[in-house]
């Protein structure tokens, strides 16, 4: 059993997690590890498997129902065999044998949770509860990648992993955060009634390739606009805040977690911090000094500012990010051009 430390009052586990599946045990058994990513055709998903099918001692099963996901982000993969695609939604029942489960699946846009909140929900707490239990059933070491929308319009800044919150429980936004407050409810439930291994990341705003070009998050929306002379959407005021962090920086801060010995919850993120009125104008500056930048009405319970505080992550999981925006913002642009075919006019 791994030596597993957890970081917080009432984190301790109370059983031995579940044994593994006698199958490990077989003679003919290849000790290969075998990883679940749900929702893997996404865009941190995606980069995720990338990285994770590096190893050639890890097979990956992607499971997803393709809402937000798609099939072109996983081509290279396809008909590898280390590599297996389940069109599936995580709101039902999964009966595979893995050894861990990195659980992505969810919209993460809000204008994509939004479009179905109540599907969202589902798919946090049925859609969690189904990939606990499997892990249960295996005794596979599960992840999830939770959000800083947990800590909601935050009163701390910057954000620690030991603050509660500020969370709407009604709003619009509350099927995405309340619902990664209750998966992360179920994970350390289940950590302490059944003793399965669990990690939790909090993850603040990802930007990169693969992004959704109309994906609606505000990287992208800025860049796609750039690039195609529209003008820059801020929504008022404009003076709120967020901290980017590039995608491979992510996926590194998420494979160390998963290996290492913390159970979480870790606010993995980039501690560089911007309004969006910055944001807008490095943009224009680095990919069309010639576009407008417009104000635009904001959406209600919009987070006013966002920052992690990573030391955890740092003193826990020897992770820190290494990518700055004005690094990352070009290697997205290059993707972006190539997938709307515009080229640069300089
Ligand atoms: N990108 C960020 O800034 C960010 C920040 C915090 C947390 N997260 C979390 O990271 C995860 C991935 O985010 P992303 O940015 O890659 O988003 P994404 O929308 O690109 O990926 C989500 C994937 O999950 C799939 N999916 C959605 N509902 C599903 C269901 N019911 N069953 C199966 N598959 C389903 C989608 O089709 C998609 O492929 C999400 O859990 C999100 O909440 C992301
Ligand atoms: O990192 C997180 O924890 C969460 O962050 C995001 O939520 P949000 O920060 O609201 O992301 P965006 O939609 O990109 O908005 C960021 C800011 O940009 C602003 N924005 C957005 C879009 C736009 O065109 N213009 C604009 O000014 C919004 O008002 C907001 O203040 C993601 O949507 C969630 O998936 C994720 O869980």
């Amino acid at each position: 059993m791994a030596k597993e430390v957890s970081n917080g009052p009432n984190h301790v586990t109370s059983k031995p997690p579940p044994e593994p599946s006698p199958l490990r045990r077989a003679k003919f058994f290849k000790a290969n590890m075998r990883i679940l990513v749900t929702g893997g055709a996404g865009f941190i998903g995606s980069h995720l498997v990338d990285k994770l099918m590096e190893n050639e001692k890890n097979e990956v099963i992607v499971v997803d129902n393709y809402f937000t996901g798609s099939k072109d982000n996983l081509r290279q993969w396809i008909g590898h065999p280390r590599f297996e695609l389940i069109r599936h939604d995580v709101t039902e029942p999964l009966l595979v044998e893995v050894d861990q489960i990195y659980h992505l699946a969810c919209p993460a846009s809000p204008i994509f949770y939004k479009y179905n909140p109540v599907k969202t929900i589902k798919t946090n707490v049925i859609g969690t509860l189904n990939m606990l239990g499997l892990a249960k059933r295996v005794g596979a070491r599960i992840l999830l990648t939770s959000t800083s929308e947990v800590y909601g319009d935050p009163l701390v800044h910057p954000q620690t992993e030991d603050y509660w919150g500020n969370v709407n429980p009604i709003g619009v936004r509350s099927c995405y955060d309340e619902g990664k407050r209750v998966a992360e409810t179920l994970m350390f439930d289940y950590h302490r009634q059944h003793g399965i291994e669990i990690r939790i990341a909090r993850i603040f705003n990802t930007y990169g390739p693969r992004m959704n070009i109309d994906d609606g998050r505000v990287v992208s929306n800025f860049l796609a606009q750039a690039i195609r002379d529209e003008a820059l959407t801020v929504q008022l005021p404009g003076t709120q805040t967020r901290s980017f962090c590039y995608v491979s920086d992510m996926v590194d801060g998420l494979i160390r977690l998963m290996e290492g010995d913390n159970t979480g919850p870790i606010n993995l993120g980039n501690p560089g911090e911007f309004t969006m009125l910055e944001l807008a104008e490095t943009v224009k500056e680095m990919i069309n000094p010639e576009v407008e930048i417009m104000t635009v009405e904001n959406t209600p319970d919009d987070p006013r500012q966002r920052k992690p505080d990573i030391t955890k992550a740092k003193e826990l999981l020897g992770w820190e990010p290494k990518i700055k925006l004005r690094d990352g913002i070009p290697l997205m642009e290059e993707d972006f051009r190539k997938r709307l075919g515009i080229l640069r006019k300089n």
